[in-house]
């Protein structure tokens, strides 16, 4: 008999679809009910284990969400954004949790999103790392301790397909930062510096966004004064610590009231 809440795995064929497909397979916890592409995709059709080049896993990569949704107690979704915000309005439509790790959405599909949340359980982090999540927690606290001579700076790495900067997790830590300062980040972002930028202004957060090779995620949080610095640093070197904290975050999702939530909800920080 199968164990756990069924998961689906949208965007199967990606990164993140097949470390998480890896990470429930080997797993008593959950079982896999569903795995989604993208319309046209060559692995629609196929079963997903032969399609992720092993044994058959008895589930079919489909594009049909609202069917598949059905047949789940949990949507995990790393894709892109305007596929999250159609989904969030189907897991909304079927009753199922779903789980974002999508970044790079815009403040529109965050409302989407938010307007789905009124019917169901939406989990959404940009990152779902133990680790980052308790550096969101130390850059708040920090933040909060320290005055504007500390000049404070979100510097990001990540692998070379990456297609969103700043990445979701430098923008949680530079929140966080403004939070602990008590300023919006709004006001104070400064990102993307090119040319004759001008002295940096006091007060500001600043971003600055590496892209190489096959880096996972690294983040540094620098907070810079006349004499000395602290830097606080998150390096991430597998995606599983990506699936875990989702999977996490299915679990803690079921029979949980309607409501849009994030990982410091689901870790307890
Ligand atoms: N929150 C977190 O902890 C993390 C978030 N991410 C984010 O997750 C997202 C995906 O990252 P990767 O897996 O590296 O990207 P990827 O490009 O490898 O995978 C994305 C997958 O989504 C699929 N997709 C796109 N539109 C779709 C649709 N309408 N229906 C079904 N599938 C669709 C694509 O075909 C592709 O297979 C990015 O936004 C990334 O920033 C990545 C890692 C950790
Ligand atoms: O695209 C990625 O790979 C990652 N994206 C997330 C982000 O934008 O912060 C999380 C992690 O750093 C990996």
């Amino acid at each position: 008999m199968a164990n756990g809440p069924g998961i689906v795995v949208t965007g199967a064929s990606g990164r993140m679809g097949q470390m998480l497909i890896e990470t429930i397979v080997a797993s008593d916890a959950y079982h896999l009910v569903g795995a989604l592409e993208r319309d046209g995709h060559d692995w629609v059709g196929q079963d997903v284990g032969i399609a992720m080049g092993g044994q058959p896993m008895g589930v079919t990569v489909t594009s049909d969400a609202l069917e598949t949704f059905r047949k789940a107690n949990a949507v995990i979704d790393f894709t892109a954004p305007a596929a999250t915000v159609a989904f969030s309005k189907i897991a909304a439509q079927a009753g199922v949790v779903h789980v974002i790790g999508t970044t790079g959405m815009t403040d529109d599909d965050l409302k989407a999103v938010n307007v789905s949340a009124q019917d169901t359980v939406i989990v959404r982090a940009g990152n779902m790392s133990l680790g980052v999540n308790l550096l969101v927690q130390l850059t708040k606290k920090v933040a909060a301790a320290l005055d504007e001579d500390f000049d404070i700076e979100v510097i990001e790495a990540h692998h070379h397909h990456k297609v969103d900067a700043p990445s979701g997790t430098a923008l949680m830590l530079g929140e966080a930062a403004a939070e602990g300062r008590g300023v919006l980040l709004s006001d104070v972002k400064d990102s993307g510096r090119d040319g004759i930028t001008g002295a940096r202004k006091r007060g500001d957060i600043g971003f600055t966004a590496i892209r190489g090779g096959d880096i996972v995620g690294e983040h540094d949080v620098l907070f810079a004064a006349a004499g000395e610095r602290i830097v606080l640093r998150h390096m991430a070197t597998d995606r599983k610590v990506f699936a875990r904290g989702a999977l996490k975050a299915a679990l803690w999702g079921q029979g949980k009231a309607a409501g849009e939530y994030d990982m410091l909800d689901v870790l307890g920080l």
